[in-house]
């Protein structure tokens, strides 16, 4: 049992770069943190949530009032451990109850040092994001509670997020296997820029055998693997800050490609579009998308602060040929998605693995399989014709 209960802990104090403080009590570990303010309107999916490596340097504020109460498991982490920078909540759970808990979040937050602040009205930070914009944030607790003007001078030394190269800070070092549930089909690479512990599973269980790659890995790293598909992760940091080398020569040779959130910025970005820091982002499990070619509405996980300025009504021309927005958010028509016309790339800027979230987007996994498909299908005949030629 803790020594202290959630809610009891000692003062505390959330402190934003443009001077507004709210006070609280420490949840989590005590101490002090920094990172950039963000909201996430998910009610469900905390655990997913701490542990995407896409929060990296980030302090998450839940919306939701009540948090922690089922608890944590040995199941959902989306990662070996919890990257959001510190954690700010109204009314923690004082007994978790699920029959998969095997500790409390109050516990787990403390375990892995992640500094929180509870009972603050998360409304009104979240509102004050909303109006100002995504700015740093320090949270004290402990004997690092100090004077409002020296607490403040320490958020506002810390790094900014946009320009900033996160994805080398979480990625795996070296690569790994998922293998493909059942009857091996296709061979993905894909680069790790902080991918979630569901995407590969989501691949493999569609008979891929996914080679998880660093995000760093060279173009010949890559293709060492003889991928049917490359496969761009999601990632925190700026993307525009990230290389492009391995992107652009997979659309250069045609690999079939597929990218997820950071993953979708990277083809953005290669294919010749701007990225921007959007005012606050987009985090929870309940954001519409169109799919633009169908019209029918998806209701999608999002987390992402960074998106792509694309045309959303003309086809665009890029050095890889044609190239449209596939997918729209239907709160602020933000692009969601993007396709190529004349190559087998795409991204969505959202997650279809879910984790947390409704599954509506899963047909993305699909849309990946049938392109590996018919690449594979094209390439049999020009293998065969190639074979007959040499026998001849
Ligand atoms: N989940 C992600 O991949 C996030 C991408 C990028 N870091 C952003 O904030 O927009």
């Amino acid at each position: 049992m803790s020594a202290t209960r959630p809610g009891q802990g000692s003062p505390a104090v959330l402190v934003l770069e443009d001077g507004r403080s709210f006070r609280g009590r420490a949840y989590g570990a005590t101490g002090e943190t920094f990172g950039e303010a963000v909201f996430s309107t998910g009610m469900t999916g905390y655990q997913e949530t701490l542990t995407d490596p896409s929060y990296h340097r980030q302090v998450v504020v839940m919306t939701a009032p009540h948090v922690g109460n089922t608890g944590v498991n040995d199941e959902d982490a989306e990662s070996a451990r919890i990257w959001v920078s510190g954690y700010v909540v109204r009314d923690p759970a004082r007994v978790p109850s699920s029959w998969r808990a095997t500790r409390s979040l109050d516990e787990e937050l403390r375990r892995q040092g992640v500094v929180g602040i509870s009972g603050v009205d998360t409304r009104a930070i979240t509102r004050h994001l909303r109006e100002r914009g995504a700015m740093r944030v320090g949270i004290f607790s402990g004997d690092r509670v100090a004077d409002p003007e020296a607490m403040l001078a320490r958020v506002r030394v810390q790094e900014p997020m946009a320009g900033a190269d996160l994805a080398p800070e979480v990625a795996t070092g070296e690569p790994y296997v998922v293998p493909a549930v059942g009857a091996k089909r296709f061979t993905v690479a894909a680069l790790d820029l902080g991918i979630k512990g569901m995407t590969p599973r989501r691949m493999a269980e569609r008979g891929i055998e996914v080679h998880v790659l660093p995000g760093t890995a060279s173009v010949e790293e890559v293709y060492a693997v003889q991928p049917d598909g490359v496969f761009l992760s999601n990632g925190p940091g700026d993307p525009a800050a990230a290389d492009l080398t391995v992107v652009r020569a997979v659309l250069e040779r045609g690999t079939p490609l597929f990218g997820i959130c950071f993953g979708n910025q990277l083809l953005g970005r290669a294919l010749g579009f701007g990225t921007y820091k959007l005012k606050y982002g987009h985090r929870g499990i309940n954001q519409p998308v169109q799919d633009r070619a169908t019209g029918r509405v998806e209701v999608t996980a999002h987390n992402h602060g960074f998106a792509v300025d694309a045309p959303l009504d003309t086809v665009a021309d890029t050095p890889y040929g044609r190239a449209e927005v596939s997918h729209v958010c239907l709160n602020d028509r933000v692009v969601e998605g993007l396709r190529l016309l004349d190559r087998p790339a795409f991204s969505v800027q959202y997650h279809p693995e879910a984790a947390a979230g409704p599954h509506d987007a899963a047909y993305l996994f699909d849309r990946f399989v049938r392109l590996m498909a018919e690449q594979a299908e094209q390439a049999e005949p020009a293998a065969q014709a190639e074979q007959g030629a040499q026998r001849a």
